[in-house]
């Protein structure tokens, strides 16, 4: 069945999902997990437009990440865009796919939107994989303001669907796969793609 014709698919993993499994040999907890590839809108440190968002592992599969609101960020006058509140979101769940050394993209990401978030405000997010089914990864997100304690502003449940590194090279543009595969540092180079080191 092709994607666009495929029905709507639950955000609940069924009966017979499995715990999910962190990777020996992902970051201990409380390490900063740095950005995946440096022109990634939601973490790369070479990307002006983006959000430099900050994660860092927990325990189990789990981050937690800082992303700071800007200007650059509104929707509505001095509050953010909930779009770019998504894009923070998304991003905190996906770097949970690197802590179980699997290369995943999201296939379904609802939020809710539960306060509204001004400019200068700190995002506190923190992200856990609940299950996994198969090629499916079930994950959850919050995003508090205030404090890492304080109230929820947004909150979003996911789906990521393992892919294989040809996901990328297949359907991403020859320039930027071709200077991500010239990078000099390995582990970056690696890293650009999430793909098991
Ligand atoms: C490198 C990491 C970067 C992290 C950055 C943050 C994360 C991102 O924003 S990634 C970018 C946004 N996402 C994308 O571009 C993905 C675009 N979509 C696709 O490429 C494809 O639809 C893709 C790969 C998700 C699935 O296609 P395909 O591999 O053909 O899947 P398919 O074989 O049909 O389905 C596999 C399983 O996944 C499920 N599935 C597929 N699509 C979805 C979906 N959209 N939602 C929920 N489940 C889905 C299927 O039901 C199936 O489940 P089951 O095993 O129970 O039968």
């Amino acid at each position: 069945m092709s994607a666009a014709n495929r029905p709507k698919t639950s955000l609940v993993p069924p009966d017979d999902a499995v715990a999910p499994v962190r990777h020996p040999e992902a970051p201990a907890p409380g390490a900063p997990l740095g950005a995946h590839y440096d022109q990634c809108f939601g973490c790369g440190e070479g990307q002006p437009h983006g959000l430099h968002l900050q994660a860092r592992a927990g325990d189990g599969v789990s981050v937690t990440a800082e992303f700071t609101v800007k200007a650059a960020h509104q929707g509505a006058p001095g509050l953010a865009h909930g779009g770019v509140l998504t894009s923070a979101l998304d991003e905190t769940l996906g770097s949970l796919n690197w802590l179980m050394h699997v290369i995943a993209v999201t296939g379904r990401l609802e939020t809710d939107f539960v306060r509204p978030v001004p400019v200068d405000t700190v995002l506190h997010l923190e992200a856990r994989t609940t299950a996994v089914h198969r090629r499916k990864i079930y994950s959850s997100a919050v995003g508090r303001i205030g404090g890492p304690d304080g109230p929820v502003a947004v909150r979003a449940d996911a789906v990521f669907i393992e892919v294989k590194v040809e996901h990328f090279i297949e359907h991403g543009r020859d320039e930027e796969i071709q200077a991500a595969m010239d990078e000099p540092d390995e582990v970056r180079r690696i890293r650009a793609f999430e793909v098991n080191p």
